[in-house]
């Protein structure tokens, strides 16, 4: 898609009648985004639910509103700080406190309207999860443009303990005869990675309805079944990680991508591998590869692709009851 700005000011992003939106995408975790910057938009649960339906809406895993982040009253603290907030609805109008896919394409999507420039340097994102920060990156696999997010902190809940004993939660999986161990990883938002014995497995589970997990989690939790495929050497040297990845996602069911998913995936993965298990991951979805970096200090890179696919007026009176 070409790069230029959007025909429509934020002040018309809405009028009575229509919504102008852009749909976009990373490794197909699809989205509706919406121009808000000046926060006119009442964004209720049910707006985000018909423009996300696949059949009789505009179709998505979930909403983007780019929005003045001083227009956030949930913003956190240092949130507030940035000049544009990503307001982030799953699919089923619940609110999210991150979307690492969502985050590349609302960068994307602030590069299209011309509110940022990777050439003068990083683009700060306002999340509910705190600051990212996304520089644009050379494309390693598939559909580019690639670009590169500071995930902030990537924290194993249960701690040592709950690496020890295998893992902090149980999870139930459809399609799959046993429960299996999970662990809990905090990427700003909830994550329950699962590992499965071989690629089988991965085929075999049935996501159309959401793993149980035990102990429930408070605010839910999005589930990650992972197969790891071994290492691999980068041209420099560098081990590289592999692993084959689904997801049922929070607030929307089975995604063919989660990037906060892929980077609970990799810092799990590599907890249970030990010490010598690589720092680098590429994370195999059914909607691409994306790859994420691990640093000595526990912050996370991720990166991936991030496309803009239409633009399009939607007649709010057509949207589905
Ligand atoms: N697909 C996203 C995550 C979106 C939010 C998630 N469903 C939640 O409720 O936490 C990603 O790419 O990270």
């Amino acid at each position: 898609m070409t790069v230029t700005p959007a025909p429509l000011p934020a002040a018309t992003a809405a009028d009575a009648d229509t919504l102008a939106v852009t749909k976009g995408h990373g490794t197909q975790n699809d989205f509706v985004l919406l121009d808000d910057r000046d926060g006119a938009l009442d964004l209720a649960p049910v707006l985000v639910r018909r423009l996300c339906d696949r059949r009789a809406g505009v179709g998505g895993d979930g909403v983007i509103r780019l929005v003045a982040s001083e227009l956030v009253p949930d913003a956190p603290d240092d949130a507030r700080g940035t000049a544009w907030f990503m307001d982030y609805r799953n699919g089923d109008g619940s609110v999210a406190q991150m979307c690492g896919n969502g985050v590349r394409v609302f960068a994307r999507y602030a590069q299209h309207l011309g509110l940022w420039d990777p050439e003068d340097g990083p683009l700060e994102v306002g999340t509910r999860a705190g600051v990212r920060t996304v520089v644009a990156t050379a494309p390693e696999v598939g559909d580019g443009p690639w670009f590169t997010v500071g995930m902030g902190v990537v924290t194993l809940v249960g701690g040592d303990d709950a690496l020890a004993s295998g893992g902090d939660a149980e999870v139930h999986v459809g399609g799959l005869a046993v429960t299996r161990p999970g662990l809990s990883v905090d990427v700003g938002n909830p994550h329950t990675v699962v590992v499965l014995a071989q690629e089988g497995d991965l085929e075999q589970a049935d996501l159309t309805s959401a793993p149980v997990v035990r102990p429930v989690p408070a605010d839910g939790t999005n589930v990650e079944l992972v197969v790891p495929l071994g290492e691999e050497h980068a041209a420099d040297g560098t081990a590289v990680g592999r692993v084959r990845m689904r997801v049922h996602e929070r607030g929307v069911g089975e995604t063919r991508s989660c990037g906060t998913g892929a980077v609970a995936a990799a810092a799990a993965v590599r907890a249970w591998g030990g010490p010598q298990a690589p720092a680098v991951w590429l994370v195999d979805v059914p909607g691409g590869t994306v790859r994420v970096t691990l640093h000595p200090d526990g912050r996370a890179d991720l990166a991936g692709p991030a496309v803009l696919v239409a633009e399009a007026r939607v007649d709010l009176a057509a949207l589905p009851a």
